[in-house]
């Protein structure tokens, strides 16, 4: 019989050991960026060089601008997210060489192998090296001017779905008073309302309906139970290696599920009637359209099988809808702030609109320069991606330097902080559209202001993004005053808990009715 006393002996060795084998092996890791000759703040065990946010001391903004700033000096830097170890570029040269001249090295994103459905699996921003490249050239089609256009009726539904809404939210009985909202909640219905029907066939008024309809339904795609939150958390930080294994999406699948239904009755429905629509959705059915495609195994080389195309629609909402009302939410904060900024855009929209006859018609969109401008420097100070990603897939030796990064290293591109950086923008916490005049822009390095990113693997869907919101602000503008209301905070705090850009308490703003007479 083994005594109390020496089992506690075992217990208390076995601790030992396993805290020292630990010890070492966290120690291990975290010289790698030392070996390699490579400048790196000193990470701390588990967390590396994240303590600030895993603990949700910073946003996600501030925190990766922050570590911009230490390692602003260096042409690139190391850095760790608990144990995983990546290298953040801040020359932009070398920026330029990883996404474009050499972006056959760095194809692909780091994605978690999560066990999980094929909608999540074989969206466009999961898929990796030809997969990916396949996919990415039968869906640039869809984003291209001509078919852009096709869809500007269908948003022009949506905008002036939100006109009629704050109009009978500013009428009173003695004319007009102002209407005070929150932007991200007010835009977050409209950008979803804008690709529920390009994306979906769907036509929804979220700012209306309260009845649980689709808008209410999908606006919880990213909402988890705090179980899968913490599970999740912990997976990605301490054990990747176990996401495989594991049934679990950053997702509410239930939501996704819905969606899917939502793709099916739509296609079953244009099917039987013969109906079609200028939208994404008939793009994406269009290329399933052969009927040798109902096999999967049997498609056509060409053709996108049925859980492809929920996935890329489901994608389209998942990229669209953060980011898109994002946009619209900090361009009203800057433009209530800057107000002579605001008279001058409205000025700019109204002379154009005055000679295409009140008309928002393509043409007229194109000569908005001074809007362009405006979203421009919204998205330089409010970027909603701070940071890209890309994995090295063969080995590659930096530019001018003797540092081979071997396959499977992360690199990341610091969008926020080169956003932010004197170097390149004087005065950078001052909101000054002139920054993206044409010769501004031409006097700027190409490669230190990335809100979509840059290369192959940029963003899909910007020419979509920006046709949207430009049409929805110019919708508001010509009808409305945008002001600061009492609930209204200058400047707004980060929310510290979320992965998006979000201020802490909202954006509170007041609209009211423009005086036309
Ligand atoms: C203001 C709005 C938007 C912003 C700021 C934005 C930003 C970005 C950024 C930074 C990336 C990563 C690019 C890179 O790694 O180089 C990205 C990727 C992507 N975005 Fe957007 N996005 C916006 C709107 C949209 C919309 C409306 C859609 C769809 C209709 C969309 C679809 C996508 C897709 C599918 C990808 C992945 C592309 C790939 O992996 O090939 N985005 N976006």
């Amino acid at each position: 019989m083994i005594s109390r006393d020496t089992i506690m002996v075992y217990v208390v060795s076995a601790i030992v050991f396993l805290s020292i084998v630990v010890y070492l092996y966290y120690r291990n890791i975290y010289s790698f960026w030392r070996k390699m000759g490579v400048f790196n703040i000193e990470p701390e065990f588990f967390f590396g060089n994240a303590k600030d946010r895993v603990l949700f001391r910073k946003s996600f903004h501030e925190f990766h601008r922050d570590i911009y700033f230490k390692f602003k000096g260096h042409r690139y830097a190391g850095f760790y997210v608990g144990r995983r170890a990546s290298l953040v570029i801040l020359d932009p040269e070398i920026i330029k060489c990883i996404m474009i001249k050499d972006f056959n090295h760095f194809t692909d994103r780091q994605t978690m192998r999560l066990r999980t459905s094929k909608y999540i699996t074989e969206m466009l921003i999961n898929l990796k090296g030809s997969k990916w490249k396949k996919m990415r050239s039968q869906l640039t089609p869809s984003f291209t001017s001509g078919k852009l256009r096709t869809m500007e009726h269908l948003i022009d539904i949506c905008c002036n779905n939100m006109s009629d809404f704050l109009n009978d939210n500013i009428k009173s009985e003695n004319g007009f008073k102002p209407y005070e909202l929150e932007m991200k909640d007010f835009f977050g219905k409209f950008t979803l309302d804008v690709i529920a029907t390009c994306a979906f066939g769907v036509e929804s008024n979220s700012l209306t309906d309260v009845t649980g309809g689709f808008a209410s339904r999908v606006s919880k795609f990213a909402t988890l139970s705090i179980t899968k939150r913490l599970s999740l958390y912990i997976i990605i930080l301490f054990l990747p290696g176990l996401a495989r294994f594991v049934p679990l999406s950053f997702f509410n699948m239930k939501v996704i599920y819905f969606l899917a239904n939502v793709i099916k009755e739509a296609k079953s429905y244009r099917m039987s009637t013969g109906q079609k629509r200028n939208d994404f959705l008939q793009l994406l059915l269009d290329s399933e359209s052969n009927p040798d495609n109902k096999n999967e195994n049997k498609q056509n080389e060409d053709s996108l099988t049925e859980p492809q195309i929920v996935a890329q629609s489901v994608l389209f909402l998942i990229a669209g809808f953060e980011t898109s009302s994002t946009l619209l939410t900090f361009t009203c904060y800057e433009l209530a702030i800057n107000q002579e900024i605001q008279i001058k855009l409205r000025e700019e929209i109204c002379s154009i609109l005055d000679r295409y006859n009140g008309k928002c018609t393509y043409e007229a969109m194109q000569e908005m320069t001074f809007l362009d401008m405006v979203l421009g420097e919204t998205l330089r100070m409010h970027p909603p991606v701070a940071q890209l990603e890309r994995v090295c897939t063969q080995d590659y030796m930096i530019p001018d330097s003797n540092l081979i990064l071997q396959k499977g290293t992360a690199v990341q591109i610091p969008v926020i902080g080169l956003h932010y950086d004197p170097e390149y923008y004087p005065d950078p916490y001052k909101f000054d559209p002139n920054r993206f005049s044409a010769e501004e822009k031409a006097s700027r390095h190409h490669y230190v202001y990335l809100p979509f990113g840059t290369g192959p693997r940029n963003c899909i869907g910007l020419r979509f993004a920006l046709m949207s919101t430009k049409r929805g602000m110019v919708h508001l503008l010509k009808n409305f005053s945008i002001e600061l209301s009492n609930r209204t905070t200058v400047p707004y705090i980060y929310s510290k808990h979320s992965m998006f850009l979000k201020a802490q308490n909202g954006i509170w703003l007041s609209f009211n009715k423009l005086n036309t007479s």
